[in-house]
């Protein structure tokens, strides 16, 4: 594009111009509410406005009419803003709609990790060759746990080690992400064994590892922008191996590491990650328009895995509410075209 026409669009002027809350938390205003967000939004017309979440809604910015809100919020700040006051004043009976993005009843199901890949089991989705599931798991809770014992557990549920134990409630909190890989009996007695170090607090689910290639794609989703990336997973764990393997291995948030490959001759080989093949962006966008489908939500990522075994079989393995979209290249305009959507095309976004 000639710089000066590529300059004309950059200080184009807006017929139109929009405000739109963020109602977050610290943490994550920091990673996402970035200088350049903000400067790529100004520029589509948008005004960037922060919400503080400690208290009602009504009481802030009173000469400003919120076109749209996002945010990520606990309970406590939800009640705290108060939105349904607000609402009764801005909101659908009245000429100045404000969209709220997403239902806070609707982003409680991703906080369970059954509730969650209910969603994902069962897709209607028609594609050639491959299929999406989800991972074989089973809730173990308190009751089960004094009822029955791990080799009933894992056997009853057709269930075999290596098994990854995660914490039923995905909540956000730290302890939520903290993983757990069983490769045996013992092993699974002393993960459900509270008192033992390193023991895991239930309910939480026990659910069938599959080797994938060491490769996550992570599926970003805002309303009907989908954008698809690889990220470090776990690696396989050869059959052989694994029935050597005894106890258990800890982990934690394990995509945000970048892990070099080197096969221990010195020479750089290409990483797990580089080697990888990229899912059909068909089904990829199928995919998302099922899951926004099935959990009426905008802003989520799927962190999806391919079957070492059986390449056409994909399995969703976690459903996140508004994650990290600063992660993307060029995230900036993937949220300001999500957020023009909402404001321009109401129809095509789930609100509260
Ligand atoms: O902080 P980031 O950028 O690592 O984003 C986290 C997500 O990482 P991702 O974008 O999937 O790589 C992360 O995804 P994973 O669960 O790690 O797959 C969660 O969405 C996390 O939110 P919460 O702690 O579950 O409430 C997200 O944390 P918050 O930013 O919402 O606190
Ligand atoms: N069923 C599984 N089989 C193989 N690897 C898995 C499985 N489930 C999770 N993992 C690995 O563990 C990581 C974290 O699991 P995930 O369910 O996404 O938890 P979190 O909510 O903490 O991100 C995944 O990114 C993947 O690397
Ligand atoms: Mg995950
Ligand atoms: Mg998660």
């Amino acid at each position: 594009m000639p710089q000066e026409q590529a300059s004309q669009n950059e200080t184009q002027t807006h017929d139109e111009s929009y405000v739109i809350g963020y109602a977050l938390e610290q943490k994550k205003i920091q990673n996402l509410i970035r200088p350049s967000l903000i400067d790529h939004a100004k520029k589509q017309g948008i005004q960037l406005i922060p919400i503080d979440i400690n208290k009602p809604l009504i009481q802030q910015h009173p000469h400003l009419r919120f076109h749209c809100i996002i945010q990520k919020l606990q309970p406590k700040h939800w009640n705290n803003l108060n939105f349904h006051e607000y609402l009764s004043k801005h909101g659908a009976n009245t000429t100045t709609t404000t969209i709220i993005i997403d239902p806070p009843h609707l982003v409680q199901k991703l906080q369970n990790r059954v509730s969650m890949l209910d969603s994902a089991s069962h897709l209607p989705l028609s594609l050639q060759n491959a299929t999406v599931g989800v991972p074989h798991q089973v809730v173990v809770d308190d009751e089960k746990k004094t009822k029955n014992s791990v080799e009933e557990m894992v056997m009853g549920s057709n269930l075999r080690f290596p098994v990854i134990a995660k914490p039923l409630y995905a909540d956000g909190t730290m302890k939520s992400h903290e993983l757990c890989l069983v490769f045996d009996a013992q092993g699974l007695r002393e993960t459900l064994n509270k008192n033992t170090a390193g023991g895991a607090a239930t309910p939480v689910v026990l659910q069938e590892f599959v080797n994938h290639g060491g490769v996550v794609f992570k599926v970003y989703v805002a309303g009907e922008h989908v954008r698809c990336v690889k990220r470090t997973s776990l690696p396989d764990i050869p059959e052989d191996k694994a029935k050597a393997l005894k106890g258990t291995l800890k982990f934690s948030q394990i995509s945000n590491f970048t892990i070099q490959d080197n096969n221990g001759d010195g020479a750089n080989h290409l990483s797990n990650i580089e080697r990888a093949e990229m899912p059909e962006e068909s089904l990829i966008k199928e995919l998302a328009r099922a899951l926004r489908e099935r959990t009426g939500l905008n802003l989520f990522n799927i962190d999806v895995i391919r079957d070492a075994k059986y390449c056409t079989r994909y399995l969703v393995i976690d459903i996140n509410y508004f994650p990290g979209y600063a992660k993307l290249p060029c995230y900036e305009s993937f949220i300001t075209d999500f957020l023009l959507d909402c404001v321009r095309n109401k129809a095509a976004v789930v609100s509260v």
